[in-house]
C-alpha cells in the first residue's frame, strides 16, 4: 500500500495478495488473461504485491539482455527437489553460468549431425504409425502422437534408447503423465515457494501427486544412467553415434571433478522435462496452423514437393535451412502458439533498476510473458492472423525485422535462453516436411482446447489422415 510503485495499475486484489495470480494460473488460460491485462492497463501491470508483468521492448532488454544481473525468481524453486539444483531452475547466476559452460557444446549446431540419425529413426516409426491410421481411417489425437515422437527422440538422443512410446502409442510407465503432474505442481507451488519444501516432503510419497511425479522422473533418469549401454561397436556407422550420456560419461571419466555424476543426472532430467512436451507442442502448433490455413498449407506443400522432385528424398536438416517458406511457417507458428505461457519471472538486482520510465527497487519481481510479446500489435500487426509472409516481407526492412526478432522469444532470452533450441528445430525440420509429403490431414474441429501450466498444451488435436497420391512426383 505504501510502495513507491503503488500507482502501477492492475486488478484490485493484486495489491494485497498473490491469491489472485494463483487462482488465475490455476484456471489454465493465463496466456490469454495476461494479453488482456496489458491491453487494459498498459506496458507494466501489477500481478501480485511486489510483482509486475512487463511488455515493452526496452523493458525486456533491460531484464533479459546480455550481462543482465536479474536472477530467476523463487517461482522456479518449485521446479526442483528442495535440496537440489538443476540448470533450468538455478537461481545462482554464477553457478548457472558455470554449469551451462560445461554443456553448451552438447547442444550446439555442430553436435546436431550426431543426433540426426536418432531423429530419422523416430520419424520412420512415426510415419509408419500414421500409415496404419490412414489404412484404418482411424481418428486420432495428433498432439498425443507428437508427444510420443518427442519423448522417444529425447530418449534416443539423451540415453541412446527410445522410451518406446511410438511403438506402443500409450504412456509407458506413466512417464508422460508424471511430467504433466510435475508441470501442474511446480507451476502452482511456485506462486507460494515457501510451501514447497514442506509440501514436497509430504506429497512425494504419493505417486498421484506432482511431487510424486518428480520423484518418479528422478528415479527413471537414475535407472537410465545406471543401465546405459555403450553404442554397439558392430552396429552400422549411422547407428553408432554417441548419445548425450555417452559423451558425458567420457567427459566424467576424463575429469570427474569437472563433470560430476550429479551433472549427468541433471542433464538427463532437464532433457526429459524441458525437451519433450515443448517440442511436441511446437509441432502441434505448426500442423494446427497449417490445417486451419489451407492457402499457407498449399504453398508449403508446393515447396516440399519441389524439394522432393529435385530428388532430395527425406529432407536433411541442412536442406531444410534452404526452404524459406518452411522456415517462415515454423517461426510464425511458434509466435502464434509458444510452448511456454507464463511470465519468466526475474528479481531486480541489488541497487534496484530503471525499467522503462520507472525505477524498481531491489527484490521486486518482474517478468515478460512470451505470449504478450508475440501478440503486441505494434510489432506484429494483426497478431491473431497466421501470416508466415510477415517474416519474409520484413527481410527487406532491416529495422522492422530487428524489432520483430527482439520481441520474438519462444525459446526465452539472454543467458537463460533454451539450451535445446537447435535440437528441437532439428526434430521439427525433419518431421514436418515428411508428413506433408506423405499425408493429407483433416482436422476434426476448428477450435482447440489448451491448458496452460507453464507449457500451453493442446488437449484435443484430433485428425484423420490419408496417404497422398505422390506418384506424380516420382
Ligand atoms: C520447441 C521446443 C522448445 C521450446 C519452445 C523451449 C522453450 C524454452 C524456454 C522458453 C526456456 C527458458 C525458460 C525461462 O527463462 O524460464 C527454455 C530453457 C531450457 N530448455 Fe527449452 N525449449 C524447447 C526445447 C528444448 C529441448 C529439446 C531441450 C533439451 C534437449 C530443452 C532444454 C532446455 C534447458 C536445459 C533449459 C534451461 C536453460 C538454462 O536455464 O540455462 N529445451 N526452453
Amino acid at each position: 500500500l505504501f510502495s513507491p510503485l503503488k500507482d502501477i495499475p492492475g486488478p484490485f486484489w493484486t495489491r494485497f495478495t498473490s491469491l489472485w495470480y494463483f487462482s488465475r494460473v490455476r484456471g489454465g488460460q493465463f496466456e490469454h488473461e495476461n494479453i488482456k491485462l496489458h491491453q487494459q492497463y498498459g506496458p507494466i501491470v501489477r500481478i501480485a504485491p511486489n510483482q509486475y508483468s512487463i511488455s515493452d521492448i526496452s523493458a525486456i532488454k533491460t531484464v533479459y539482455g546480455t550481462g543482465s544481473q536479474f536472477a530467476k525468481s523463487a517461482w522456479y524453486d518449485g521446479w526442483k527437489h528442495p535440496q537440489q539444483w538443476t540448470i533450468f531452475a538455478d537461481r545462482d547466476i554464477k553457478r548457472h553460468a558455470d554449469t551451462r559452460k560445461r554443456f553448451t557444446s552438447l547442444y550446439s549446431m555442430s553436435s546436431l549431425v550426431h543426433y540426426e540419425p536418432f531423429v530419422d529413426r523416430c520419424a520412420d516409426i512415426f510415419v509408419n504409425r500414421l500409415g496404419d491410421f490412414a489404412d484404418s481411417k482411424k481418428i486420432f489425437n495428433l498432439g498425443h502422437w507428437f508427444q510420443c515422437y518427442a519423448f522417444d527422440v529425447i530418449g534416443n538422443i539423451t540415453f541412446g534408447e527410445r522410451f518406446g512410446f511410438l511403438d506402443r502409442g500409450d504412456d509407458i510407465d506413466g512417464a508422460i503423465e508424471a511430467v504433466h503432474k510435475v508441470m501442474v505442481y511446480s507451476t502452482l507451488v511456485g506462486v507460494y515457494p515457501e510451501w514447497h519444501p514442506r509440501l514436497f516432503g509430504l506429497l512425494s510419497k504419493f505417486k498421484w501427486s506432482g511431487a510424486g511425479g518428480r520423484a518418479y522422473i528422478s528415479q527413471f533418469v537414475r535407472e537410465k544412467i545406471r543401465n546405459h549401454q555403450k553404442p554397439d561397436a558392430e552396429a552400422p556407422e549411422s547407428l553408432r553415434t554417441q548419445d548425450f550420456l555417452e559423451k558425458l560419461i567420457l567427459a566424467h571419466e576424463k575429469n570427474p571433478e569437472k563433470v560430476t555424476e550429479y551433472h549427468l543426472f541433471i542433464m538427463g532430467q532437464s532433457n526429459v522435462t524441458a525437451g519433450s512436451d515443448t517440442t511436441a507442442i511446437s509441432l502441434s502448433s505448426i500442423m494446427w496452423h497449417l490445417l486451419q490455413n489451407p492457402d499457407t498449407l498449399s504453398k508449403l506443400v508446393a515447396e516440399v514437393d519441389d524439394f522432393t522432385a529435385k530428388g532430395n528424398g527425406n529432407i536433411t536438416f541442412k536442406e531444410s535451412q534452404d526452404m524459406p517458406y518452411f522456415q517462415a511457417v515454423m517461426k510464425e507458428a511458434l509466435r502464434m502458439h509458444s510452448a511456454t505461457g507464463l511470465p519468466m519471472w526475474r528479481v531486480v538486482p541489488a541497487g534496484g533498476a530503471q525499467i522503462g520510465d520507472r525505477f524498481f527497487h531491489e527484490g521486486t519481481i518482474v517478468g515478460a510473458n512470451t505470449w504478450v510479446a508475440h501478440y503486441d500489435e505494434r510489432v506484429f500487426p494483426n497478431p491473431r492472423t497466421f501470416q508466415p509472409e510477415r517474416w519474409l516481407e520484413a527481410e527487406s526492412e532491416p529495422d522492422k525485422l530487428k524489432e520483430m526478432n527482439q520481441m520474438y522469444m519462444p525459446f526465452g532470452l539472454g543467458s537463460r535462453t533454451c539450451l535445446g533450441k537447435h535440437i528441437s528445430i532439428l526434430e521439427m525440420s525433419k518431421l514436418i516436411p515428411r508428413l506433408l509429403r506423405e499425408f493429407e490431414f483433416t482436422p476434426l474441429r476448428n477450435n482447440w482446447t489448451t491448458q496452460n501450466f507453464w507449457f500451453v498444451k493442446p488437449m484435443d488435436f484430433e485428425v484423420q489422415v490419408k496417404r497422398r497420391n505422390t506418384e506424380l512426383l516420382e
